[in-house]
């Protein structure tokens, strides 16, 4: 069954559209606005724990150096304060002997052996190298060693010598040169020789992190360039070897030996960007550069900080998702419960139409085609198609009904009322001749709807024809509520319709009108006489007769009442009347109804009282009607009087014998 086609526009209200579109562009910037700021607060507290972290290891680092040369210090200290050391000193220098060497040697052996010294020697207070763990020595001190041997002799107190390369010594080397005094009188000094490679450049080596770029870098000033003492992570140059002029810019070393202290970011020995703690190593001329890699310390957080983002972004994009999965799949059930409601209703509507024989359609006005349930269709007589054109549907119009059908729909598309009638269709199948009811709506006809009138055709055919018979049952009803059932003429109460009917017509005429009040002769007798079945035979005869005696138009022959008779004459002077009641009572004698009975010639007869009335404005009419009877009755009455079977005219001589001429003819 092809569906009419009837659109379901839903208008979306622009502003509304707009104004949602504006909430979520907002809530969208608002949100960007906010992941903004948590980013930056995240990257600032990101930075803030990355450089407290930098700072406790440098710190930490600062703290091993610094005490690993303060303990050398304090180990050459206690050396110069030994008395006992300053005494076996003195002695072998007095008496020099392999016995009286012992004591020194067993001390400088426990310096190598127990102290972490890498070496230790006796050395005179020229400079002159003596004594070793292992005995007796030649040689004399370097330059740097000289020097701070002089210097420890004056002051009486150990001097450092600072990190250098000594062609002794395969490694960079730290010493420290402990002076020694018998009394006042210099003895010479022990020089305390310490490996930087073993013992202070783990110090500065050690990370407690897997970080790859991390790396703490001790440097210092020499003359107007800076020296790398510590080896470095990412060059295979020696430590000391290499130098680098102090020339400012960005360089994180530079900065350093230029005095900036704490945090420091720029670039490091490979250019690459770091960021730096710079931290001074108390009590020595060393800085120590503790220093990551920006790429891996921020990067790589920001990459994690862009994955847990990402994460969120993925949970609120699932969240999203699902929750429209959720919605679409709500929306769909909606829609299913929605179209099983839909045909559920479509198959009521069906049956209900089939119930009573009604369908509905959809006139699109534009293309002029009819868009019709399968009832429409089964109503008009055509097989289930796609629609009816225009042409086809005014084709079934029946012919008598078409030119009003077009009048009564072209009124309704002008003035967009609705549409309600009653017309006859040619059916198409088999050409019989349908009654349809219709009911139409035309729409607006608006650009975005185009005209269009949806309504319902319903086939009344059995309803009319019913309602046709029952229109001649009424009819016929009507007419036997006028008609004297005995006699079959009109009754009082067709007499007086007629009376007030033809009393108006006669009055706006200006016409006479008369009444003929008419009674059978000596009937007691004859029903006496014959039985009253036979009566009623002889009053039926005698209303036919005189029924069948008036013939114009408007003239009424009723039985008024047991044998008694009357007749209304329109446009009827006395003379006509008269004449007319002549010709009653002539029908009457012409039946020969024999009445043996009867005075007036042993057979059936009537006396007739004629009464004539000009209709005026001034009569009060219902007075001048009952006048008009009782005029007719007096005249009957002196029919009676006057012997029976004749006429008598209200106001004139009753006459005998037969009617006149002009009764005759009229
Ligand atoms: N059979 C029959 N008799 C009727 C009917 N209606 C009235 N009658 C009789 O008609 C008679 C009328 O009698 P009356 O009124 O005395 O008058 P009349 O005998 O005809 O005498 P006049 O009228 O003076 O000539 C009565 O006997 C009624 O019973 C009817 O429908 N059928």
């Amino acid at each position: 069954m092809p569906a009419p086609a009837v659109p379901t526009r839903l208008r979306a209200h622009r502003w509304a559209w707009w104004l949602l579109a504006g909430l979520v562009l907002g809530l969208l910037l608002s949100m960007a606005w906010g992941a903004r700021s948590v980013y930056q607060q995240r990257e600032q507290r990101y930075h803030h724990q990355i450089e407290g972290g930098l700072r406790a290891i440098s710190l930490l680092q600062v703290r091993n150096v610094a005490d690993w040369r303060r303990q050398h210090i304090a180990d050459a200290a206690a050396l110069t304060d030994d008395g006992l050391f300053a005494q076996a000193a003195a002695r072998w220098h007095a008496a020099p002997s392999e016995a009286l060497q012992e004591p020194l040697r067993e001390r400088l052996r426990s310096f190598v052996e127990h102290g972490g010294y890498s070496a230790a020697f006796w050395v005179d207070a020229r400079g002159a190298l003596r004594l070793g763990p292992q005995g007796a020595l030649q040689g004399t001190l370097a330059p740097p060693e000289q020097q701070a041997l002089r210097q420890a002799l004056a002051q009486a107190e150990p001097v450092a010598v600072e990190l250098h390369r000594d062609a002794a010594f395969a490694f960079a080397i730290f010493g420290v040169l402990a002076p020694v005094f018998d009394g006042d009188t210099p003895l010479g000094a022990v020089w305390l020789v310490s490996d930087a490679r073993t013992q202070l450049f783990p110090q500065v080596e050690t990370w407690p992190s897997a970080s790859r770029s991390a790396e703490s870098l001790l440097v210092q000033r020499d003359g107007d360039g800076l020296v790398y003492v510590s080896p470095l992570r990412h060059r295979s140059d020696a430590p000391l070897s290499l130098r680098q002029a102090i020339v400012p810019g960005r360089d994180v070393v530079v900065q350093a030996v230029a005095g900036a202290r704490g945090v420091v970011y720029g670039s490091d020995y490979r250019g690459q960007e770091v960021l730096a703690l710079v931290s001074a190593v108390p009590d020595s001329p060393w800085v120590l550069v503790s220093k990551l890699d920006v790429d891996e310390a921020f990067v790589e957080a920001q990459r994690g900080e862009w994955l847990a983002l990402a994460l969120l972004a993925s949970l609120a994009l699932l969240s999203g998702g699902c929750a429209a999965a959720a919605w679409q799949w709500r929306a769909w059930r909606r829609e299913r419960g929605l179209k099983l409601a839909l045909e559920r209703n479509m198959r009521w509507l069906d049956s209900a139409q089939k119930a009573a024989s009604a369908g509905y359609f959809a006139y699109d006005a534009e293309h002029q085609k009819f868009f019709m349930s399968s009832m429409a269709h089964a109503i008009f007589g055509l097989p289930p198609q796609e629609y009816m054109t225009l042409q086809q549907w005014m084709d079934m119009v029946h012919p008598e009904d078409r030119a009003h059908v077009l009048q009564v729909h072209a009124d309704a598309i002008a003035a967009r009322t609705p549409l309600g009638m009653q017309y006859r269709i040619v059916r198409a199948s088999d050409s019989a001749q349908r009654w349809l009811q219709v009911w139409g709506e035309y729409g607006d006809g608006t650009d975005a709807d185009p005209l269009r009138m949806t309504g319902t055709v319903q086939d009344i055919t059995e309803r009319k024809q019913a309602e046709q018979q029952l229109a001649r049952y009424r009819d016929a009803l009507e007419e036997r509520v006028r008609l004297d059932p005995m006699t079959q003429v009109a009754n009082r109460l067709a007499l007086g319709e007629a009376m007030q009917r033809e009393w108006e017509q006669a009055r706006l005429r200006g016409m006479p009108l008369a009444l003929l009040m008419i009674d059978v002769d000596y009937f007691k007798a004859y029903n006496d006489h014959y039985g009253h079945v036979a009566g009623d035979r002889c009053l039926q005869r005698v209303a036919h007769a005189l029924a069948g005696a008036v013939q114009r138009a408007g003239e009424v022959a009723a039985r008024y009442g047991g044998e008694e008779f009357a007749v209304l004459l329109p446009d009827s002077d006395e003379l006509r009347a008269v004449a007319v009641a002549h010709r009653l009572r002539e029908a009457v004698r012409e039946l020969a109804l024999e009445h043996q009975a009867s005075p007036c010639g042993a057979q059936v007869t009537i006396s007739v009282g004629v009464a004539c009335v000009r209709p005026a404005d001034s009569q009060p009419q219902e007075h001048a009607q009952t006048t008009l009877f009782q005029q007719a009755d007096e005249a009957l009455y002196r029919a009676k009087q006057a012997g029976r079977d004749r006429v008598a005219l209200y106001g004139a001589d009753v006459q005998a014998g037969p009617p006149p001429e002009a009764a005759q003819q009229g």
